[in-house]
């Protein structure tokens, strides 16, 4: 284990370590090589390419395409900046990072707690290494010991907010956290102030120009925006003597942006219509865009379209690593799992119901038509490939009925409540009819999330592929990280590349791109060794 952070200068400062981690299991492989400083891998990658032949009879053919990976085993001392970090989800979390840190204990009514990751998959999972030589068990291993990942103790935490108030503050603001465990970080989180951001109203509720009374100046999107926010990055850095940073944006969400041409389609007539302040440049597209020109990773937490086009077309350009959309965290993340099964269990799902109050600021800024839109958006389409994939139950162009509703509910606070109806046909005309009460405490499930992007996210800028062969060079993946879907409603992919998001679907790929990096077959479940004697 890493060894953890002291507390300085207001920021909860993380530390990595020069020496590799010794790592939890070796592959005893030719096709892995371990140096102090890397694992190299040969991995032959077995897919199924499927055609059809002159009577239309599909033919599927294996195929094996061999992949060099090599991933850098220094962990690096990581910076984590927030957009939002004055927010339940930027105060919670930091809140939680300092808590685990120091191993803290607080008293509830149901008796002492400790801290924890619990909702994190990789701090709070574990993933099937293979089977036991002799017994025949499966063993199992920590997620995170996967591959030689951060750790979020060591993260050191800062970041921006429209809202100038002090993390102790708003953290009371929240109304997330046991006063008994408030209590016990209050000192940390109040040394920690939001840095100025960048506020254009249009784009979020009007119910939000009362918090913001800590801004850079200049009313909309304009080339000082972006460079005063490259400074604030690089400052934080070497303040905190970081070797990377991440940013994520846990900031309002903000109305969709109108794609135009001329505007935000290209890399190009993006920057020069920033630079022209042009007013359907979004907060959140200027902080991706300040990321991709200093090779930043930025993740954006919420649904609106922060990288139109030419983000995405920047990012490529730069190699810059970009991710989104919005955190999948209660609801959400049930639906996903829940169709995937309904479905592929053969059961027609004909009706989803999903209604949801909530009482925090997230809600009083979706109470706004124009922010919700951006969210009804993305939890909407979670369904769409697992219908798409299942031609027996479902003819083209079929889907289910499906609603989406949110209400705020100023009482309620954080908890937010999620009211669904599952409605199916099936056997003989029949109906299965699931209703679920979920109470989704908002930010202690976004919390996990927040940090399970910051960790894939870094260890992603670590891993190198190439094709096997002397003369190929090594490069680094997609700059669209769409291995972040888990955690997340509205993937965002590589342009022209299918949308995953089956929630067995998305852990798998996850699981097994880091296994494929440390020279691991994929986990099939197969078990044939408990089957064939
Ligand atoms: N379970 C969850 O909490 C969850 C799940 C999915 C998505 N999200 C999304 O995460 C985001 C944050 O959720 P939350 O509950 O923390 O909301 P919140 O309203 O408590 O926090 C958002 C923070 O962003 C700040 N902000 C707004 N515009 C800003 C800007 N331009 N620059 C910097 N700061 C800005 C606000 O002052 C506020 O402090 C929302 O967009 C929400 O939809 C939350
Ligand atoms: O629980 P989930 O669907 O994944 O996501 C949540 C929504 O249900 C809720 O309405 C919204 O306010 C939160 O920001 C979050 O998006």
């Amino acid at each position: 284990m890493a060894p953890h952070a002291e507390e300085s200068n207001g920021t909860a400062t993380g530390c990595g370590t020069e020496a590799p981690v010794q790592d939890l299991f070796e592959v005893d492989s030719a096709n892995v090589q371990y140096t102090p400083d890397f694992i190299n891998t040969k991995y032959t990658y077995r897919t199924t390419a499927v055609s059809k032949n002159a009577n239309g009879k599909y033919v599927a053919a294996p195929k094996e395409t061999l992949y060099d990976f090599k991933v850098d085993r220094k962990i690096p001392k990581l910076g984590v900046m927030l957009v939002g970090l004055g927010g339940n989800n930027g105060t919670t979390v930091t809140a939680g990072i300092i808590a685990n840190r120091r191993n803290l204990v607080w008293e509830t009514k149901e008796g002492p707690r400790s801290a924890n990751y619990y909702g994190s998959v990789i701090m709070g999972s574990t993933t099937k290494l293979g089977t036991d030589s002799k017994s025949g068990q499966e063993i199992n291993i920590p997620f995170h010991d996967l591959l030689p990942m951060v750790h979020p103790n060591d993260l050191t935490i800062g970041g921006w907010d429209i809202s100038g108030m002090n993390l102790a503050e708003a953290m009371d603001r929240a109304k997330v956290l046991e006063p008994s465990l408030k209590s016990l970080v209050r000192k940390e989180m109040a040394l920690m102030k939001p840095l100025p951001s960048i506020y254009y109203p249009d784009f979020i509720a009007a119910n939000q120009e009362e918090r913001a009374d800590n801004l850079i100046p200049g009313s909309k999107a304009e080339w000082a925006h972006v460079e005063q926010i490259r400074k604030d990055i690089s400052d934080f850095k070497a303040a905190n003597g970081l070797d990377k940073v991440i940013v994520q944006w846990t900031a309002n969400t903000e109305r969709f942006a109108d794609i135009i041409e001329g505007v935000n389609d290209t890399a190009d007539n993006l920057l020069k219509a920033i630079k022209e302040g042009h007013e359907e440049i979004s907060p959140s597209t200027v902080f991706a865009v300040a990321c991709i020109l200093d090779n930043v990773p930025f993740i954006n937490g919420s649904p609106q379209n922060t990288f139109v086009p030419g983000s995405i077309d920047l990012a490529e350009k730069h190699g810059a690593f970009i991710g989104g959309d919005d955190f999948k965290s209660g609801q959400t993340k049930m639906k996903s799992a829940l169709v995937d099964f309904l479905i592929n269990a053969g059961i027609k799902l004909t009706s989803i119901a999903s209604y949801n109050h909530l009482g925090n600021n997230d809600g009083m800024n979706l109470s706004s038509q124009r922010q919700f839109r951006s969210k009804e958006i993305s939890k909407s389409n979670v369904v769409d490939d697992m219908v798409a994939a299942n031609t027996v139950l479902y003819k083209e162009g079929e889907h289910p009925d499906h609603c989406v509703v949110i209400k705020y509910m100023p009482a309620v606070g954080d908890d937010k409540r999620a009211l669904d109806e599952y409605y199916a046909e099936i056997f003989l005309g029949g109906h299965q009819s699931i209703s679920i009460f979920n109470v989704c405490e908002d930010s202690l499930l976004a919390s996990p999330l927040i940090i399970d992007l910051v960790l894939v996210a870094e260890m992603m800028t670590r891993i190198e592929w190439k094709a096997h062969g002397a003369d190929a060079k090594y490069a680094g993946f997609h700059s669209v990280l769409s291995i972040l879907s888990f955690m997340l409603k509205a993937p965002l992919t590589p342009p022209g590349t299918p949308v995953i998001n089956s929630l067995a679907k998305q852990r798998a790929a996850l699981t097994n791109i880091f296994r494929a990096c440390v020279g691991l077959d994929p986990e099939s479940d197969m078990t044939l060794e408990h089957k064939l004697f």
